[in-house]
């Protein structure tokens, strides 16, 4: 069986710094592209950035999909277009737009005064054309597309960009067309037959790490520094870069973090990584791990709620770091241990999710702490079928962790502007779950999204760009981190009990649309609180399935039994009549009307027992109501305290209701039992009337003239 492996390469030496040696000698060709886009005056075409301004922030229609062009039928040139050969490994297609994305002309000057210390990082590998790391996009909507701005919250888009992967030599060698064209001056990507896709920024393929770091990580970590958090994660599909590019954005970070310690009163920092492996959490900093490359990864990690971050992982390390160095050995751990395995696409391909988490612990004006939070997040890549048993099996994990990841982005994206909450499903995975903190409004988010050029996976660069497409359109109300005091713990406690109610709010109206009545619906309104609880789940099948032993039984036995009973009645009284009408002598006229006058009386017992049993039912279904309604009453408890309090509260009174829900069901379990025993004895009644009926008929035919 084959293994996956733990990463051996360090990362710093793989970091991109050294990408200029790659560097494409071919001539770009941005004019075709950006001439036609400019040309093509397309009605739906939403409104190109003007590069000199702050990028208008829109969340029009126009701009929510992918728009095709009308009469656009450059296929046939796309087609034609042939990707040209060159002496670097990863040469630039002459049909894409091959000018750096981050030359001068693209930004604005300095938009912020947050002057660095200097550091290797903003002066080694810089190169000329390549803006001070201190830059802050003028299209950043981390920095101006914000919708409402004040100390404690502002109102921000994902901010989404995307990175080519340069053809390798091998493609490049195939003369490999591509179907894409890239337009960097107005962050489009356009497909002939699909239309165009808008971003916040499309790099060009020969662009290095510093530029992609100066541009998706650097606006992150000064929100980060001015006590918002930050999330940064890589998307695509295998071999398309995410790896290459985070580990740039991840090192850069760092030494931006470290150079504005004292600036910014950084005290100290903490860090966790972790991965996410077949939906399982491993805790790549643990104490065992250290110094192996075999760790033992039976980590009992949990993902709980968390007051202050959202949610936490419980038993996951934090290590307190203070320096550069000190970080970077631990994330070179992580890195080691991770886990990957080769693919069609990639020879090691990261095989689980990978994510960064670090605290920042700084003082504000008042010497106070606050503490932002920053992650980092190289998603494992989304990857067709393949015929490895094992890679198929870790395939299923991803693809479905990362359609989860979809499907929150999509419900997300339905969200902006619209007064219905719709629910959205973070304990869909686990990636999810830990995201979540993120993608509700916790943290500023930047999104890249890798892509591959080639005709061969034209589908999965199409679904890396419509996520991405999606993920823009999302707005996130973040939230400033306040000092640790006692108001701003409050109002904390406040935002948290909103989106509390928030999300309950939906998920009623969620259950409410689809409960079809009866004690099943109710069982289902609380599935918030005991979601995982196996036995919750049970019981509801139970019930359901009692409620229908109990409708067949009624309809069954019951409906049964007074036919026959009525039958009984009849019979009877013919052969009341019969006996009369028959010459009998004395003795055995009253032998048999002896027997009659027993049957008559079993036949009354009978009924009187059918009776009973027909208001034992009626009791037990009103029993049943009866438990419908303490259910109802418990729900209605856990409604009213979900609005008005603590989660504590909604777990208690969840208990509460599964208690009650036990209770009903032991209850039932014992009325059904008794219900049988008596149909049991009302068959075996039967029984002997028919052979007393059986025995008359024989005296009336033996007796008769
Ligand atoms: N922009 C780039 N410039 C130069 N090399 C690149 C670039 N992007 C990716 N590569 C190279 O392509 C290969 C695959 O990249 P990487 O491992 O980062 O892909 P990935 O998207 O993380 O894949 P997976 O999801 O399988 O882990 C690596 O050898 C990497 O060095």
């Amino acid at each position: 069986m084959q293994t996956p492996t733990r990463n051996t390469s360090h990362y710093r030496n793989a970091s991109g710094n050294n990408v200029a040696a790659l560097r494409p000698s071919s001539t770009h060709n941005q004019r075709s592209v950006s001439e036609r886009l400019t040309l093509q005056k397309d009605a739906h075409k939403p409104p190109v950035p003007n590069n000199n301004n702050a990028y208008p922030y829109t969340t029009s229609n126009s701009t929510l999909n992918p728009l095709p062009r009308a009469g656009s039928r450059t296929a046939s040139r796309a087609a034609s277009r042939v990707l040209s050969r060159g002496n670097s490994a990863f040469p630039t297609p002459s049909g894409l737009n091959s000018i750096s994305s981050c030359t001068p002309q693209r930004r604005t000057s300095l938009s912020r005064s947050t002057s660095r210390s200097s550091s290797s990082i903003g002066t080694s590998s810089v190169s000329s054309s390549r803006i001070p790391s201190n830059t802050i996009y003028s299209d950043s909507p981390l920095s101006l597309s914000t919708l409402e701005n004040n100390s404690q919250r502002k109102s921000s888009r994902i901010r989404v960009t995307v990175r080519p992967c340069p053809l390798t030599a091998e493609q490049n060698g195939r003369n490999m067309p591509t179907p894409w064209n890239i337009d960097c001056a107005s962050s489009q990507i356009e497909h002939p037959d699909l239309g165009f896709f808008q971003y916040d920024h499309v790099f060009a393929t020969q662009d290095d790490n510093q530029c992609v770091f100066d541009v998706v990580g650097s606006p992150v970590i000064q929100q980060c520094l001015d006590g918002y958090n930050g999330t940064i994660f890589a998307y695509g599909m295998t071999g398309s870069g995410k790896t290459y590019s985070m580990r740039g954005v991840v090192r850069n970070s760092v030494s931006l973090l470290f150079d504005n310690c004292t600036k910014k009163k950084i005290n100290y920092m903490t860090c966790s990584i972790l991965e996410i492996y077949n939906e399982k959490l491993n805790d790549l900093l643990a104490e065992d791990n250290k110094n192996t490359r075999f760790p033992n990864l039976s980590s009992d990690l949990r993902i709980v709620d968390d007051d202050k971050f959202g949610i936490s992982v419980r038993g996951l390390r934090e290590v307190r770091v203070t320096s550069t160095d000190q970080l970077l050995a631990l994330i070179d751990q992580g890195e080691l241990l991770r886990c990957t395995d080769s693919t069609d696409y990639n020879y090691r391909s990261s095989r689980s999710h990978f994510i960064i988490m670090l605290k920042l612990f700084m003082e504000d004006n008042e010497g106070t702490e606050i503490v932002s939070s920053l992650n980092f997040c190289d998603l494992a890549g989304s990857e067709r079928a393949t015929s490895h048993t094992d890679r198929r099996k870790e395939g299923g994990y991803i693809n479905k962790s990362l359609l989860a990841l979809g499907t929150v982005i999509t419900k997300l994206s339905e969200n902006v502007g619209s007064s219905a909450n719709v629910h959205v499903p973070y304990r869909d995975s686990k990636l999810t779950r830990i995201l979540q903190p993120s993608l509700s409004g916790g943290s500023m988010v930047s999104i890249l999204c890798t892509i591959q050029l080639g005709l061969n996976v034209i589908g999965e660069t199409t679904n890396t760009l419509r996520f991405g497409f999606r993920a823009r359109n999302v707005v996130l109300n973040v939230k400033q981190n306040t000092a640790d005091n006692d108001l701003g713990k409050l109002m904390q406690e406040n935002e948290n009990l909103k989106l509390e109610i928030a999300e309950l709010r939906s998920l009623l109206q969620i259950s409410n649309n689809n409960s079809a009545g009866g004690i099943a619906s109710m069982n289902n309104k609380t599935s918030m609180c005991v979601e995982n609880d196996d036995l919750y789940y049970e019981l509801v099948a139970e019930n359901n399935i009692l409620n229908e032993q109990v409708e067949h039984l009624k309809r069954l036995q019951l409906e049964d039994n007074i036919r026959r009973s009525q039958h009984c009645n009849e019979e009877l009284g013919k052969l009341n009549d019969l006996l009369d009408g028959l010459d009998l002598d004395p003795g055995t006229r009253k032998k048999s009307k002896e027997i009659f006058g027993i049957m008559e009386i079993e036949l009354r017992e009978y009924n009187s027992r059918f009776n009973e049993t027909e208001s034992y039912v009626a009791h037990l279904e009103n029993r049943i109501r009866v438990s419908e309604i303490e259910l109802a009453r418990y729900r209605q408890l856990q409604q009213q305290e979900q609005l008005d309090s603590s989660s504590t509260v909604l777990n208690t009174v969840a208990t509460l209701n599964i208690s009650a829900l036990k209770r009903a069901d032991h209850a039932k379990d014992e009325l059904l039992e008794e219900l049988q025993e008596e149909i049991a004895e009302l068959k075996q009644t039967m029984r002997r009337k028919d052979a007393m009926i059986r025995a008359l008929q024989k005296v009336g035919v033996a007796d008769g003239p």
